[in-house]
């Protein structure tokens, strides 16, 4: 993608806004539970502050839904950037995002300072891209940068209406989201496999369809592999079951032939009486799943079968865990994915979300070519749509 990046226009002695996506989990005391966003932020602000920038940050957390909620405080992480950055971030409060504190602390900064302004969706307007509020954000400084890849698939006032007023070029992060994600779409090193799963067909029905068109291994798990094995006339108990999504999931197979594209879906499963961490539970094949039973992960033979399509792979994408990775019985699935991938030779790639957590929490990040710091984002960004933070951004 040929878009202009911090590195493409003078930022010394500027006052750069930049948009980040420090939407981070938070424990009830307001601990940060996981802060790979913020550090996903750092080569861009580190940056701005050794070329001497003015830096302006700004981002949403949780959904406050236009009210000032201090529960959603943006205060929690202006004090964990401080301790990465190793350097004073001044938090301006004000709830009003664009308020006396923050204009007071935007006149008086000096090159290389950050301020960190409060949570943007305490304002109605933010998610209404409402054009007032994105000129109030875009009169504080010179430069809009985005780098919330996270909060690119919204079209809100600090994600794409502040653009309209001031010039507007990527951070490292995006850029780097778009580099490795947009190769794999537009230019995959071959054999290209993605792995799709977690719960719903419907939220990966576009991805599915977009995929087809460029993988040629397309690995189907998780909750959502249940309708596809119902499509293909298997009974499947109490598992999870999207009956309007049947005759869909036939498209997608009859795609997937029509293609050359090899479709593997689940040939065992671990199924479970009920939906808890203790269930009573036993490995079954997919044609045997009793119907007092849900299948909960998939089973040692499919996690085979799938670990050697990824083996084979030079680029891997994948979305979603293979089970109800959250209860231990029913985690080996997603971590025999998460492991194959780990050891394999080719680019692997996470898109986000419940997928990311997964590999973080068993281990595997860190041997990982690229965990995507967008939920939402990567899903719209895998399914070919145009993001508006990224349409924003102006070319090269
Ligand atoms: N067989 C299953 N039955 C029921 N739930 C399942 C099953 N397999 C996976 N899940 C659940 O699916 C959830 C993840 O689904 P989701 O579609 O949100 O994944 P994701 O795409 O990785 O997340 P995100 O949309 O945030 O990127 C997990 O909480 C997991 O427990
Ligand atoms: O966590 C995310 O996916 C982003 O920060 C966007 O948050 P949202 O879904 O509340 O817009």
């Amino acid at each position: 993608m040929n878009k202009k990046n911090i590195e493409d226009i003078g930022v010394k002695g500027k006052k750069v806004l930049v948009r980040c996506d420090f939407n981070v989990p938070m424990d009830e005391n307001k601990n940060i539970t996981d802060d790979i966003r913020i550090q996903g932020a750092l080569p861009t602000i580190k940056y701005l502050i050794e070329n001497e920038g003015k830096v302006i940050l700004m981002s949403h957390l949780g959904r406050p839904k236009g009210d000032p909620n201090l529960k959603y405080s943006l205060e929690p992480v202006a004090k964990r950037l401080a301790e990465l950055l190793g350097k004073e971030v001044t938090f301006a409060s004000d709830n009003e995002v664009v308020g006396i504190s923050a204009k007071k602390a935007v006149s008086e900064m000096k090159n290389g300072e950050v301020v960190l302004l409060q949570n943007v969706r305490f304002r109605k307007e933010e998610t209404k891209n409402n054009p007032a509020f994105a000129k109030e954000l875009a009169s504080l400084a010179e430069i809009f940068v985005n780098d919330a890849f996270g909060t690119a698939h919204r079209a809100h006032a600090s994600t794409a209406g502040v653009a309209d007023y001031l010039p507007c070029v990527s951070g490292y992060l995006i850029q780097k989201e778009i580099d490795v994600m947009g190769k794999a779409l537009s230019n995959p090193e071959k054999p290209f496999v993605a792995i799709l799963g977690g719960a719903k067909v419907s939220d990966k029905m576009g991805v599915i369809n977009n995929l087809l068109e460029k993988v040629d291994t397309l690995i189907i798990g998780g909750g959502m592999a249940y309708t596809f094995l119902k499509a293909k006339g298997y009974e499947i108990g109490n598992s999870l079951l999207e009956v309007d999504k049947i005759e869909l999931s036939k498209e997608l197979m009859a795609k997937a032939e029509e293609k050359g594209v090899k479709l593997l879906l689940p040939l065992d499963c671990v199924a479970a009486k009920e939906f808890k961490a203790d269930a009573v539970h036993k490995t079954v094949g997919v044609e045997n799943i009793p119907v007092d039973m849900m299948g909960l992960d998939i089973g040692k033979e499919s996690i085979g079968i799938f670990s050697e399509a990824i083996k084979e792979a030079k680029t891997i994408v994948w979305n979603g865990p293979m089970g109800v990775f959250e209860m231990p019985a029913f985690a080996l699935g997603t971590k025999g994915i998460a492991e194959a991938m780990a050891n394999c030779n080719g680019t692997t790639i996470i898109g986000g979300g419940d997928s990311a957590a997964a590999a973080e929490q068993l281990g595997f990040a860190d041997k990982m070519t690229h965990i995507s710091t967008g939920g939402g984002a990567s899903l719209e960004f895998l399914e070919g749509k145009e993001l508006p933070g990224i349409a924003v951004i102006e070319d090269k």
